[in-house]
């Protein structure tokens, strides 16, 4: 559509799902309109193509990534998910045969520029990842690290306060709060997830990038962590790589399916569940591949 059109909200569908299993539950129907006006994006890629040296990974990929919202990746293994979240904080530049093209801006800021400074970049735009990771220090220090190299605590009781507020945030405070110099990794799997949550936020992003969190992690800690990405939604604005398609429907309230390094459909979550528009999204998401 085009960039100047303010789009009249849509009605939601009002039709059976074509996969009965994965119904999007009430609390993710988003009633806002798919394609607000331009410039309302929290982010925006444009074109974004990726390769590993001559392989091509990525073709042409464009979507907006909206505040208060969480959007889902899915698609079947080996599509691009991953690769295309990477981009959204340059993390494909650690990997010396990435070549990445296109456009993605961070509030308007081109964010492949060479005058972005990539440190700030993964403060403003924090990823968790598949395995917790947290560092072999305490779990006091795993939430303070990125603060105090941020320099954002004056002194050491600020920065007590953003290490509690985080821990707060991530839902983890009251299990730790009376053992906070205790190594982080001895903490349980779901645990360390959220401490890992708990240590993106602490350096204040605006969006947090989130790949297969849970696919390392018993129902129970899963649980715990889609509880979570609801209460941040209202915070920050969500990217989430899964393989769960249950999972996306439960947590996300914007979809965009990929195959084969292309972005097939992207929508409202209730949409591509129900009534999506491309047949190879309805081959997937009704178990026919993937
Ligand atoms: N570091 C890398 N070097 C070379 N090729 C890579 C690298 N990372 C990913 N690829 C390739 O890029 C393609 C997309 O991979 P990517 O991990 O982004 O897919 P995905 O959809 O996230 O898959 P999965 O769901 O299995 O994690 C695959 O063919 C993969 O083999």
């Amino acid at each position: 559509m085009g960039p100047e059109a303010v789009p009249e909200p849509e009605p939601e569908a009002e039709v059976q799902p074509v996969a009965p299993a994965v119904r999007p539950s009430a609390e993710t129907i988003d009633t806002a309109p798919l394609n607000p006006p331009q410039g309302s994006a929290k982010m925006q890629a444009r074109d974004v193509s990726v390769s590993y040296g001559d392989k091509q990974a990525l073709k042409d990929v464009s979507i907006q990534i909206f505040d208060d919202r969480v959007t889902a990746f899915i698609g079947p293994s080996g599509c691009g998910k991953s690769t295309f979240l990477r981009c959204l904080n340059r993390m494909n530049d650690t990997i010396p045969s990435a070549r990445v093209t296109g456009e993605i801006e961070l509030d308007g800021e081109d964010i492949y520029s060479p005058r972005m400074d990539v440190v700030q970049l993964r403060a403003r735009v924090g990823m968790v990842f598949q395995k917790p990771n947290p560092f072999p220090k305490s779990i006091f220090e795993n939430v303070a690290y990125g603060p105090r190299i941020h320099g954002l605590a004056q002194n050491k009781t600020e920065l007590a306060e953003i290490v509690e507020r985080s821990l707060k945030r991530a839902g983890l405070w009251d299990e730790v709060k009376d053992r906070l110099q205790e190594s982080g990794t001895a903490l349980s799997g779901g645990q360390q997830q959220r401490l890992c949550i708990a240590r993106a936020i602490a350096v204040d992003p605006e969006v947090i990038l989130m790949d297969e969190p849970c696919s390392a992690l018993d129902p129970i800690a899963t649980a715990k962590i889609e509880e979570l990405i609801h209460e941040l939604r209202g915070r920050y604005a969500i990217a989430i790589v899964t393989h769960n398609m249950q999972q996306a429907a439960r947590v996300s309230q914007r979809t965009a399916f990929f195959h084969l390094g292309e972005l097939v459909e992207y929508g409202k979550t209730s949409e591509i569940f129900t009534n999506p528009r491309e047949r190879r999204t309805q081959d997937y998401i009704t178990g026919r591949y993937g």
